[in-house]
């Protein structure tokens, strides 16, 4: 058992591919209904520790915990059973489609006939309608019947978040929603951040950009090569103390001297 009330935990995480150690020793924990965001200077193992979360990658050693129970992830489809769902950032969406057909992609409803017998043909009505459902929980007016090259950024990613919500997950993993995005844009996924956690939904949310992330998270964690040097409350934690510990470094000196290699527009007035 895990030893505190996570709704996903990692206790001793462990990934290395050959030589190279992309996650060490990591003890991850995500609350129920929270933001937790986790930031990282470029290969600091973000990336790696999420697909470990959501079954892309096995660790090489430690354990996960979904509401305190051990579990084994051999694939995707193991830690969506398990609630978890992930959007990752190149989204991944079919743009000649419309915004209904990317929302069911690769799990259309079927018609049936008045037996309940599945006739063989997708069932545009119901897929409009309940693309429409979806797209309300994310709050990003967008027409289910328009083409998914014709939005914005900030309204495909809330249509890569609605599809996700199609298996009405418990755990979200962002991954860096509004790295591509406008202003406008991300401050319009942000609050589908918001809205996302008040339905309930425990969120981890990647992130390159610090000032985002302390008014969007209730936590944050940080990585430095491959280990977890800081968990913070975002309330009370500081941009400097955060790019301290993305160096990996327990002190705020030099942090003048750290390059962002991201821009930090895009954060909420
Ligand atoms: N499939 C892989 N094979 C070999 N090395 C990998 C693989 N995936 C990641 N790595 C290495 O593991 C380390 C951590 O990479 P990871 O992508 O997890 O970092 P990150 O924090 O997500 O970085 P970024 O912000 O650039 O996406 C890096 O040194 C990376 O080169």
């Amino acid at each position: 058992m895990s030893e505190d009330d996570s709704i996903l935990r990692t206790v001793g995480l462990t990934k290395h591919f050959g030589n190279i150690v992309a996650v060490e020793d990591v003890d991850f924990s995500l609350r129920e209904g929270e933001v937790m965001a986790l930031v990282g200077d470029n290969g600091a193992g973000k990336s790696t520790l999420i697909k470990a979360l959501c079954g892309v990658h096995q660790p090489t050693s430690g354990d996960i915990y979904v509401r305190g129970e051990a579990v084994s992830f051999e694939d995707y489809g193991d830690a969506r059973q398990k609630g978890i769902e992930t959007v990752y950032q190149d989204l991944a969406l079919a743009e000649q489609q419309t915004v209904a057909a990317n929302v069911f992609l690769g799990h259309e409803p079927i018609r049936s006939d008045f037996l309940g017998r599945y006739l063989g043909i997708v069932d545009k009505a119901a897929m409009r309608e309940r693309a429409t459902e979806s797209l309300d929980r994310v709050q990003i007016p967008v027409d289910p019947g328009a083409k998914v090259r014709d939005l914005s950024g900030g309204q495909q990613q809330a249509v890569a978040v609605a599809r996700a919500l199609q298996s009405d997950p418990d755990i979200l993993i962002l991954d860096e929603p509004t790295s591509a995005l406008s202003i406008e844009g991300a401050r319009n996924v942000l609050r589908v951040i918001d809205d996302l956690r008040e339905q309930g939904l425990s969120i981890i949310l990647i992130s390159h950009n610090i000032r985002q992330v302390l008014a969007i998270a209730d936590r944050i964690s940080v990585l430095a090569q491959g280990r977890l040097t800081g968990v913070r409350d975002a309330d009370s934690a500081s941009r400097d103390e955060i790019i301290s510990l993305m160096m990996g470094a327990d002190d705020e000196e030099d942090v003048e001297e750290f390059d962002l290699s991201t821009s930090e527009e895009g954060a909420p007035a």
